[in-house]
């Protein structure tokens, strides 16, 4: 079987990741009002761009094995239920640190290589478990914070969440933001916030959550990514899982382009991260083409790209193994968490 890497120029990693992204934080910048009021997005031009894309990027065989391989290096694997239990996360500690069966890996050339999945994300319940989980792994735990799923818990007590999450260890934390301040159009209320949740987040890496689902429009989509970065989120996150509509193509489309905008106007790159119901290969395969058509490839890695996702991980590996087999297993034979 051809070498991964060079059968797609995609990038593995050699050695094992450091337990936090490494990548330099956004600074942010100050609020740019006009900036924000001034953007725009072409609904039907966006929908064309995104219908055209299963058709045209399909890739087949090894570089399809490559890019499902890379695909898991940036899984924040996921588990986000009311009945979490201590025992559930700790097998989902164990299915991140060892994602791809060795059998597989192997077949693809890439035994003794680090495949690991990108982060654990869990509620603060879980941070410490799971930080003991993945010690030595380099794994980071990212933590829902702010009163996830809706975020309407007061100010205060959101901040001394994100503080008790990163106490506990979380090298993450992906905050909810208030939907009300942007179906009122109140950016300063936005910024305002979103600056409190990366000072309380200290040295972790702040993902804000805009819950696109709940924004109404896309303009507001572009609007709340581009306050959310201005005020310092190192990552755009779309949806929780939670809201009626999560991770679409079209609103990636949007948040990508706003990541882009921020990258011309400051040099600061921005990190993505579409989240809910992606549960299927063929899915995150058309969110990598996206990314490195809008983006390049320089956001295909871990640091600027992650899928948050409970069930993808079963499915890709369920590819790989009919890809290295020829042969299709059954869902439950690839059990995550
Ligand atoms: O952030 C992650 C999402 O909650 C996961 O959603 P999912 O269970 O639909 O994959």
């Amino acid at each position: 079987m051809a070498d991964p890497a060079r059968a797609t120029g995609l990038a593995f990693p050699e050695t094992a990741p450091k337990g936090h992204n490494a990548l330099p934080r956004n600074p942010g910048m100050a609020l740019d009002e006009a900036w924000v009021r001034s953007v725009r997005f072409n609904h039907s031009a966006g929908e064309r761009r995104v219908a055209t894309l299963p058709g045209r990027r399909t890739v087949k065989k090894d570089a399809q094995a490559a890019w499902l391989l890379k695909a898991v290096t940036c899984i924040d694997l996921t588990t986000l239920s009311g009945d979490d239990t201590p025992e559930r996360v700790k097998r989902l500690c164990a299915k991140a640190k060892s994602p791809v069966r060795h059998d597989i890996l192997e077949a693809l050339g890439m035994a003794g290589r680090p495949i690991t999945t990108g982060a654990v994300c869990v509620y603060h319940r879980f941070v410490a478990t799971a930080v003991e989980a993945l010690a030595g792994s380099g794994i980071p735990v990212a933590a829902v914070s702010t009163g996830f799923p809706a975020g309407l818990v007061p100010h205060d007590v959101k901040l001394k969440e994100i503080e008790a999450s990163v106490r506990d260890g979380a090298a993450e934390i992906d905050i909810v933001i208030t939907r009300e301040h942007v179906l009122t159009g109140n950016w300063q209320a936005l910024y305002d916030e979103m600056r409190d949740f990366r000072a309380a987040c200290g040295e972790a890496h702040v993902k804000a959550i805009l819950a696109t689902g709940d924004l109404k429009t896309l303009r507001n989509v572009v609007k709340a990514s581009l306050v959310c970065m201005m005020a310092g989120a190192d990552f755009i996150k779309t949806s929780t899982g939670k809201e009626g509509v999560n991770a679409t193509l079209l609103v990636t489309l949007a948040m990508l382009r706003a990541i882009r905008a921020y990258h011309e106007q400051t040099g600061v790159m921005v990190g993505y991260k579409p989240a809910g119901g992606i549960s299927s290969a063929k899915d995150i395969l058309n969110y990598q083409f996206l990314m490195r058509e809008e983006l390049g490839r320089r956001w295909l890695e871990p640091d600027l790209f992650r899928v948050g996702a409970s069930s993808l991980l079963a499915d890709i590996e369920r590819q790989l193994e009919h890809h290295v087999t020829g042969r299709y297993s059954a869902h439950h034979r690839h059990p995550v968490g």
